[in-house]
């Protein structure tokens, strides 16, 4: 497998080491050369095409103002309307919507759909914040944001911090400005009000769709096979949930308040019902209490890291005993991590494919609510499917023809798509 070089890992502190948007750009600018892409192009697809800072006040429960401050990163519409999820955490930075914005244009194309790539972000603690608070900041926040959003222009979805009922909010707002409905402003929505059945698990069983598809390629059974997943949100939950129904042992769980582990397997339906009412996963009698850092370097075949970036660095990455790692969060692995687990020989499904099973089932809602036609949860689930195999046997096949490991692959495959579009577009206003 290659290995990166540029830029030295060696020479990187921490604080780069764990900066997404240098990881986006090392990794791009490595798959770029592999290419050997035109100079010109090269130069377009390095930056995001449009970056939109706003300052959101709203009135708190107390009577107080606050102000908070959000971001919506365009990287590409080259390929279509840009795409992406909206992020709620304290620890957002416009550095890592950049990455993330740029992450969505090449797992578009990865998987072949046609949308460029955006990501938002708002600097807020939505576990603080009341319900109304929430929905008065994301009316604000999507008004703020009116004249760039649209189902031809940019179409949010959720991600970590937001869900269903933020979508709502955002479509409703949009709706008003507009004077009707437009559901195909956002993806991610509740069902009854233009959602795509099984968008809500389209993550977690993309994630499933390629464990078997890298299980199968490196021939080894389902029986037996050990999971571990960090993270139990949306996509981690989900994740394990099938994988589980599938036959895989998920023996461990690490959260952001804790971690479970049990040899034998965790009963991830159980899991989920305690947690749905403790609103915690700690506290559950089906598994033994466990550290949750030291459960990303316990022994299993499967690690799906599905809560957030850099928690594979340097620092943690030799330490790994894994066969398989599945990128269930976007950026989860440093490039300086990446170097050691290639070392190792860790299969890495990276996070631009592993984890496209939303947005590819978000296209799906988009065009359902476009035709006003709505399939079964079947058909979307089977044509999800297809979609996942059909593009991790093109990032294999971009791997194994080119001599690179899987993520410059998945790179080098999605650059190809949106610098032949790019061109064919042309450049010239
Ligand atoms: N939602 C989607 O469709 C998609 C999401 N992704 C990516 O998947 C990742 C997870 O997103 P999603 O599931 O939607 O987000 P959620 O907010 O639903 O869940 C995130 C989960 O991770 C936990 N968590 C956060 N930080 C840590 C940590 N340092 N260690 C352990 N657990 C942690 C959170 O715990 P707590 O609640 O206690 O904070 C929460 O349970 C993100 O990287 C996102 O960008 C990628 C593709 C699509
Ligand atoms: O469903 C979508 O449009 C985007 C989901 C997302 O934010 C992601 O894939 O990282």
């Amino acid at each position: 497998m290659a290995t990166l070089t540029s830029p030295l890992p060696s020479t990187l502190t921490l604080e780069q080491e764990t900066n997404p948007w240098e990881a986006q750009a090392a990794r791009f600018d490595y798959a770029a050369k592999k290419l050997n892409l035109d100079k010109g192009i090269w130069k377009v697809l390095r930056y995001p095409a449009r970056e939109i800072i706003v300052h959101i006040p709203v009135g708190m429960d107390d009577g107080s103002i606050e102000v908070f401050t959000g971001y919506r990163v365009q990287h590409s519409v080259a390929r279509g309307p840009a795409k992406g999820g909206i992020r709620y955490s304290p620890d957002v930075s416009l550095d890592e919507v950049r990455a993330l914005a740029s992450w969505m244009t090449w797992k578009c194309a990865v998987v072949n759909i046609p949308f460029g790539g955006a990501k938002g972000g708002v600097i807020c603690d939505p576990k603080k914040m009341s319900q109304g608070e929430l929905e008065r900041m994301t009316r604000r926040y999507t008004a703020e944001l009116i004249e760039f959003l649209g189902p031809e222009k940019d179409v949010p979805a959720p991600d970590m911090g937001t869900d269903e009922q933020t979508m709502a909010w955002i479509m409703d707002t949009y709706s008003m400005h507009m004077r009707q409905t437009v559901t195909a402003v956002v993806t991610g929505k509740p069902v009854n009000i233009g959602g795509s059945r099984g968008r809500r698990e389209a993550t977690g069983r993309g994630i499933s769709v390629v464990c078997d598809q890298a299980l199968r390629y490196l021939g080894m059974p389902v029986e037996g096979c050990r999971v571990i997943v960090q993270g139990f949100g949306n996509v981690g939950s989900n994740a394990a949930k099938l994988l589980y129904e599938k036959g895989y042992t998920v023996i461990g769980i690490a959260e952001y308040d804790g971690g479970l582990y049990n040899a034998k397997g965790i009963d991830i339906a159980a899991l989920t019902e305690h947690r749905r009412t403790a609103g915690t996963i700690n506290g559950f009698a089906g598994a033994e209490v466990a550290d949750k850092h030291e459960l990303l370097t316990r022994s299993c075949e499967i690690l799906i890291p599905a809560a957030t970036e850099n928690v594979i660095t340097s620092l943690n990455a030799a330490d790994l005993k894994c066969r398989i790692l599945c990128e269930g969060a976007n950026g989860p692995t440093t490039i300086v991590a990446d170097d050691i687990l290639a070392e190792k020989g860790v299969f890495v499904i990276p996070d631009i494919l592993a984890n496209a099973g939303g947005v590819t089932t978000s296209y799906f809602e988009w065009v359902q609510d476009r035709m006003g036609y709505f399939w079964t949860e079947a058909e979307v689930n089977q044509r999800l499917d297809s979609i996942m195999i059909q593009s991790f046997i093109d990032v294999i096949r971009y791997s194994e023809s080119h001599g690179v490991n899987n993520r410059i692959a998945a790179y080098m495959l999605a650059i190809d798509r949106v610098a032949y579009t790019t061109k064919q577009r042309g450049i010239y206003a």
